[in-house]
């Protein structure tokens, strides 16, 4: 089975997909950890997230093991990310990576931007979650003060909404809701509640009430 979830930064799709594949025991990518990992990579030998052939020459030669690396859930790599991944080569170098993890027997769980849409147009299930601008920034805001990171919420916001409308406005694989997709709205809705709602929706889909594989 295969779950994609996509939507806009800081919706919680990470969250949803964690909890999703342990229920289900299925394995799960964080696809936006690849583009992080280009964007980190590219920053650390002194390159320029906006040169598209070095981009494209670091997604080309990307380990995997890197996306272990903790700097990349740092805001640098976000904003970097959401620079190189506008690149049609940088995504072409990473589809593969991602079609092949999908590919996999069981299946597995994987969010990102494009999963419903250009990853796994036939997944069993998918959903597009989503939620307030200014909840996203205030939950994120409270993720940073927890790590001890600056948290200042304005400027979170403010690179929610600059992300935001470059993933939906780039050319390839924009940002978008699949057709096929069931809408998620979480402002409202504590970690619980939306996963309770996650799970009724691929229950609804893959018609099983319990957890299973494959
Ligand atoms: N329903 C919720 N209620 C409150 N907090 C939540 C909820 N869902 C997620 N969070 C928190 O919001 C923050 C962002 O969630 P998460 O990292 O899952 O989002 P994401 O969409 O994967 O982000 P990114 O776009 O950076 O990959 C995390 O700190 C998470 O714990
Ligand atoms: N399938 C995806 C996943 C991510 N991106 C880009 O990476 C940026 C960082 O992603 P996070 O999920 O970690 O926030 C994001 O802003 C996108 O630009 C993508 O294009 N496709």
């Amino acid at each position: 089975m295969i779950v994609a979830i996509d939507g806009p930064a800081a919706s919680g799709k990470g969250t949803l997909g964690r909890r999703i594949a342990a229920h289900y025991g299925l394995p799960h990518l964080d696809s936006g950890l690849l583009y992080r990992a280009v964007a980190l990579a590219l920053i650390a030998r002194g390159g320029d997230v906006h040169d598209a052939s070095a981009a494209t020459a670091v997604a080309q030669a990307l380990d995997p093991q890197m996306l272990g690396d903790p700097a990349l859930r740092g805001p640098a790599a976000g904003a970097g990310a959401s620079v190189v991944s506008a690149v049609p080569e940088v995504r072409a170098a990473l589809l593969d990576f991602q079609r092949r993890f999908a590919a996999e027997p069981p299946g597995a769980v994987i969010d990102g931007r494009d999963i419903g849409t250009v990853i796994c147009p036939h997944a069993e299930a998918k959903i597009f979650v989503t939620a307030a601008p200014e909840e996203r920034a205030r939950r994120r805001a409270l993720e940073f003060a927890g790590r001890g990171e600056p948290a200042d919420e304005a400027s979170i916001l403010a690179d929610i909404l600059a992300r935001d409308a470059r993933d939906m406005g780039r050319a390839v694989a924009p940002l978008a809701q699949a057709a096929d997709a069931v809408l998620l709205d979480t402002t409202t809705l504590n970690a619980d509640q939306a996963f309770a709602a996650a799970l009724a929706i691929v229950e609804a889909r893959i018609g099983a009430p319990s957890r299973r594989a494959g």
